[in-house]
């Protein structure tokens, strides 16, 4: 069982706690060598653990996905810390709502949970950048994760607001933090740098204390430039790895101490485009098994994984850019919405042979509500309303310019210039190097031609007179969350080539778009005045209202190809119906309004609209399917759940 609960206080009243409360100084939690275990104040103690990433969960629901994580028999918790999602500019903090880490430290310790705290500055975790902030590129030299002094600077000075943060969190002070890893899966990363791995471990000691358990976590690949004198070494590895070789490996790093898989992979993550992953009920929890009988502490990688929302999901490149899915349900215990699943109860089974589970049953799962189909109108086409989308109008450059370099983070960026002379036959248009950085959509004076994808989709051919205008709609999918090249600028790289031209002179409209849903949409009357434009990337929206108390829900998409969708403004995520294998978008029950009040959705999609632009509400969720064909889900008389699907025209 997790230790006394530390006193579930407004964080302001903990530092003090620890000059007053005697018991402070006796609470410890260390290694001990020469039995190979962890002792909590003195006691033996091992570690179930389970990773759930607050920035994936909306606030209101985090104390719902602690509860079940604890009742399933884990008694610690384990979390990143993504530097951009609270440093959105150099010197700009944001620690409010769903990016208060307090109070999801607070929540933690109120579901009797420790915490295993991974405060990067890298993350990995499928998450934009891998945590790092994409400001960190205006400086386009910048070497990330080495002891490049211009990136020290960024990070002394974002862990120097961090960690203070901690420091009335940790165990011994009061708190409910344990460990806390340095970097992330270094030895995977191709610098190589033990002077970057020694300025963060000291770092981290100048502003933790010398008390705090500070490790690292690598696969078996990574150990020898991952791992670090005073930092206790951990590993990483799934169902299908071999555990007695890779434990056996990290015994060459660590003789003595605790076993400890700090990522015992419980599924996997989705990319777009790529089959949906599982991993099988039975190899999991027989590889539980195995690491709890050998007296290991085990964290399950994800437990409960979330979902992507807004532009945070990260990408790979492997050939293929691969974008991760705006689901990150991971195949997870607990699923994307929260609910149990028999993974779940397999594992609990699993854990309570060797620890005592909470009495009390499992919550069960929330409610679902199916609604619609419900049809969309067209709101108006995204190139008109670059007035609203680009206020200050835009940036002028010989060459085109990046993301990172007109300072816009994430989304979309219009380029646009004027074509010299006519081009009276179908011409080749492509961007040298692959620069299309990630998914261009090209239009002549309005007039959709088609899409450039980088790795993918080289070159389109197109003509226009002399005087045209050429708008190439930039979208800018994930910047690479894993890798070597973790400089992942986006935008266009090159200037564009027009048969044997080069394109110069262009303009860049940094598009605000979430601003315009957010407070502009709601004016009806921008509708007739921005529909005029013959066709490109476009706005359609929708309101609806809930009946009673509605429930968690599933958007289903079908026919539409790709774009954005909000719902009451908030930015729901990405969805790309057309490559899957996602095809519903998680919609959490505290994002809606009930009891009959209006709720608005947006979408902006980039290709094509279907010829009937419906959308469902559906109660249960596709996460494994690329349905190149409309499908409409009806109510089936007995169940009140969605039949097979009915195919309706064909798109
Ligand atoms: C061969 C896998 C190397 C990349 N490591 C991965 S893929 C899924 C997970 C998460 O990204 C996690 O953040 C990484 O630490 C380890 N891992």
């Amino acid at each position: 069982m997790a230790p006394k609960k530390p006193p579930c206080l407004p964080s302001l009243l903990l530092p003090l706690l620890t000059l007053l409360l005697p018991q402070a100084d006796t609470r410890s939690f260390i290694v001990d060598r020469e039995n190979d275990r962890f002792l909590l104040d003195g006691a033996p103690f091992r570690y179930v653990s389970g990773s759930l990433h607050y920035f994936r969960v909306p606030r209101v629901l985090w104390a719902d996905r602690l509860l079940k994580m604890r009742m399933s028999g884990l008694n610690a918790v384990q979390f990143y810390v993504p530097w951009n999602y609270h440093e959105p500019e150099p010197g700009v903090y944001n620690f409010n709502g769903s990016r208060d880490l307090t109070a999801f430290l607070n929540e933690a310790s109120i579901a009797d949970l420790l915490v295993i705290l991974r405060p990067g500055p890298y993350i990995c975790a499928e998450w934009e950048m891998g945590g790092l902030p994409a400001w960190l590129l205006q400086k386009p030299e910048i070497q990330l994760r080495t002891s490049d002094p211009d990136f020290l600077a960024a990070v002394d000075s974002w862990f120097k607001v961090l960690l203070p943060k901690l420091y009335p969190w940790l165990y011994h002070n009061g708190g409910n933090i344990i460990s806390i890893q340095v970097e992330n899966e270094y030895g995977s990363y191709k610098a190589c740098d033990f002077t970057y791995m020694r300025h963060l471990a000291g770092l981290f000691r100048a502003l933790l204390g010398d008390r705090i358990l500070l490790f690292t976590t690598d696969g078996p690949e990574g150990l020898k430039c991952g791992s670090l004198q005073g930092l206790y070494t951990t590993v990483d590895f799934g169902p299908a790895d071999n555990m007695t070789e890779i434990f056996a490996l990290l015994r060459k790093y660590e003789p003595h101490g605790p076993l400890v898989n700090s990522e015992y992979y419980t599924g996997w993550l989705d990319y777009w485009g790529q089959n949906h992953s599982t991993r099988s009920i039975s190899a999991v929890t027989k590889g539980l098994e195995n690491m709890l009988k050998l007296g290991a502490s085990v964290n399950m990688y994800m437990f409960h994984g979330g979902t992507n929302f807004g532009y945070w999901n990260g990408a790979d490149e492997k050939g293929r850019f691969l974008p991760i899915t705006t689901s990150y349900d991971y195949d997870a215990p607990i699923s994307e919405a929260g609910d149990p699943t028999p993974k779940l109860f397999a594992l609990r089974n699993v854990i309570s042979k060797f620890q005592e589970i909470p009495l009390g049953p499992l919550p069960p799962p929330s409610p679902k509500m199916m609604l619609g189909p419900l049809t969309l109108h067209l709101d108006g086409y995204l190139l008109s309303f670059l007035d609203i989308l680009c206020p200050h109008g835009p940036i002028r450059s010989i060459l085109p310019m990046t993301f990172e370099a007109v300072k816009q983070d994430h989304g979309f960026m219009l380029y646009r210039t004027y074509l010299t002379h006519t081009v009276s036959e179908p011409t080749q248009l492509w961007v040298p190097n692959n620069g299309v950085h990630d998914r261009a959509y090209v239009m002549v004076d309005g007039v959709f031609q088609g899409v450039l994808e980088r790795n993918m989709k080289h070159q389109l051919f197109l003509m226009g007179k002399m005087g045209a205008k050429l708008d190439i709609l930039l979208e800018n999918m994930g910047r690479l969350s894993f890798g070597s090249n973790s400089s992942d600028f986006k935008g266009l790289l090159e200037p564009p080539v027009l048969g044997q031209t080069a394109l110069t002179q262009w303009l860049m409209f940094p598009l605000k778009v979430d601003k315009l849903v957010k407070w502009w949409f709601p004016l009806p009357l921008l509708r007739s005045s921005h529909a005029q434009a013959p066709s490109g990337p476009t706005f359609y929206s929708t309101t609806f209202s809930i009946l009673g108390e509605g429930g968690d829900t599933f958007l289903f998409l079908p026919g539409w190809t790709k774009g954005q969708v909000w719902i009451n403004g908030f930015n729901l995520g990405r969805y790309w119906t057309r490559q899957g294998p996602q095809q519903t978008l998680y919609v959490p029950r505290p994002l809606l309004f009930s009891r009959g009040a209006l709720n608005k959705i947006t979408l902006l999609e980039l290709e094509n609209v279907p010829s009937e632009p419906q959308i469902q509400f559906l109660d249960r969720p596709i996460l494994n399917s690329t349905l190149h064909k409309t499908y409409i889900y009806s109510l089936s008389a007995d169940t009140q759940s969605p039949s097979e699907p009915m195919e309706l025209s064909g798109h």
